[in-house]
């Protein structure tokens, strides 16, 4: 039998394309609306889980080639946008209005490139059209605002409706506010711990963060209060760990992983920071300063997915000190690559989490 072209015969063709990631079928997802027919001219469109999709021009693609099985279709046109899903809530603990989903950025171990990942991951979900927020909760080298061009930021207080609220500061297309806006950075780690626990939560419900698909929280080093803090408070979409190939690291890691699966926060995956090394004047190089494959082998032994590699290169230290993270700095270099992709997983496994 002919199909005719109309909305409903357009629908019936699209039923059997999938979300690669979901694996589920788009129209039965209500991924796919506002179909129009008019003479041979299809329109529709498709609303994506987020707008870091790795795969929307699969996606797209899928769509055309179903669309086109129809008689009489002379063109497709297909608009794409995002709807990002709000993660699951868990009992006793309070989401934040307007937020949909809160991930944690945490290491083991200081100085492996937490605070680096964290807001390379922030603003690389901004790029992709999200709206995004950032906690700077390290204590002991919040150094996120030097590195987000924000060090002569401060915090201003506004009266909002829950009384006092903070405003947070804002650059690259991320919101954020940092411990390193409240404390003294020459006052000792030993006098800012205490303030800690308020200070999460006051960032977590005293700021006026407005509507956010993600709220990125750059954590303190270690499995300590903060982390408790931040787990037992909201619900947490997940976690990323931070990693650097050397056997220490990793046993940091470990225990990193074991206490956010204790308090029932799924874990994204694993990072692995400056797994090689590219000389800034060879960037074809690679070298493989502790061996290949590493990470690939840590995660598998930790039993979470590796979300990526980041080389060590010289741009990104110097972007992070000029306040520009490598991903605005330096796009087309193989670690602001592998964040972008990173961001795009973290993105991509918090709707599959949300939806399934
Ligand atoms: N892939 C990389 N290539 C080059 N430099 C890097 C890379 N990752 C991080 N760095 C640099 O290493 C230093 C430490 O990084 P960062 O501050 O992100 O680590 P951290 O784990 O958050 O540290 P802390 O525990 O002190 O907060 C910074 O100067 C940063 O620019």
């Amino acid at each position: 039998m002919t199909k005719t072209l109309d909305t409903a015969s357009v629908l019936e063709v699209l039923k059997p394309v999938q979300d690669p990631e979901l694996q589920q079928s788009l129209v039965a997802l209500n991924m796919i609306r506002n179909v129009t027919v008019e003479r041979g001219e299809v329109s529709f469109t498709l609303v994506l889980t987020t707008p870091a999709c790795p795969l929307r021009e699969f996606i797209v693609e899928d769509c055309e080639k179903a669309v086109r099985t129809l008689p009489g279709v002379e063109s497709v046109s297909v608009d794409v946008t995002a709807e990002t899903p709000q993660q699951k809530s868990l009992p006793n603990r309070t989401g934040i209005a307007g937020v949909k989903n809160i991930l944690a950025v945490s290491s083991g171990k200081g100085g492996v490139g937490k605070s680096t990942v964290a807001i390379n991951l922030a603003v690389a979900l901004a790029q992709s059209g999200a709206a995004v927020g950032l906690i700077d909760a390290d204590i002991y080298g919040p150094n996120a605002p030097l590195m987000m061009g924000l060090s002569e930021a401060g915090v201003t207080v506004r009266q909002g409706e829950q009384g006092e609220e903070l405003e947070p500061a804002f650059n690259h297309g991320v919101r954020m506010v940092s411990m390193g806006f409240l404390i003294d950075r020459d006052q000792p780690v030993i006098w800012r711990g205490p303030m800690l626990n308020g200070v999460i939560r006051q960032f977590l419900y005293q700021v006026q963060w407005g509507e956010l698909d993600y709220l990125v929280v750059d954590m303190p080093p270690g499995t300590g209060d903060a982390q408790l803090t931040l787990a037992q408070a909201v619900p947490m979409a997940g976690v990323v760990i931070v990693t650097t190939p050397q056997e220490v690291a990793l046993g940091d890691a470990r225990r990193g992983l074991k206490m956010f699966e204790q308090l029932q926060v799924p874990v994204l995956g694993l990072v692995e920071n400056m797994s090689y090394f590219i000389p800034p004047d060879r960037p074809e190089q690679r070298y493989d300063l502790f061996g290949s494959g590493g990470g690939e082998r840590a995660a598998a032994e930790l039993g979470v997915p590796l979300l990526g590699t980041v080389p060590l290169e010289m741009p990104v230290r110097e972007g992070g000190d000029r306040g520009w993270p490598i991903v605005i700095s330096q796009p087309d270099s193989a670690s602001a690559q592998a964040l972008t992709q990173i961001a795009q997983q973290v993105a991509a496994r918090i709707s599959v989490a949300a939806l399934t």
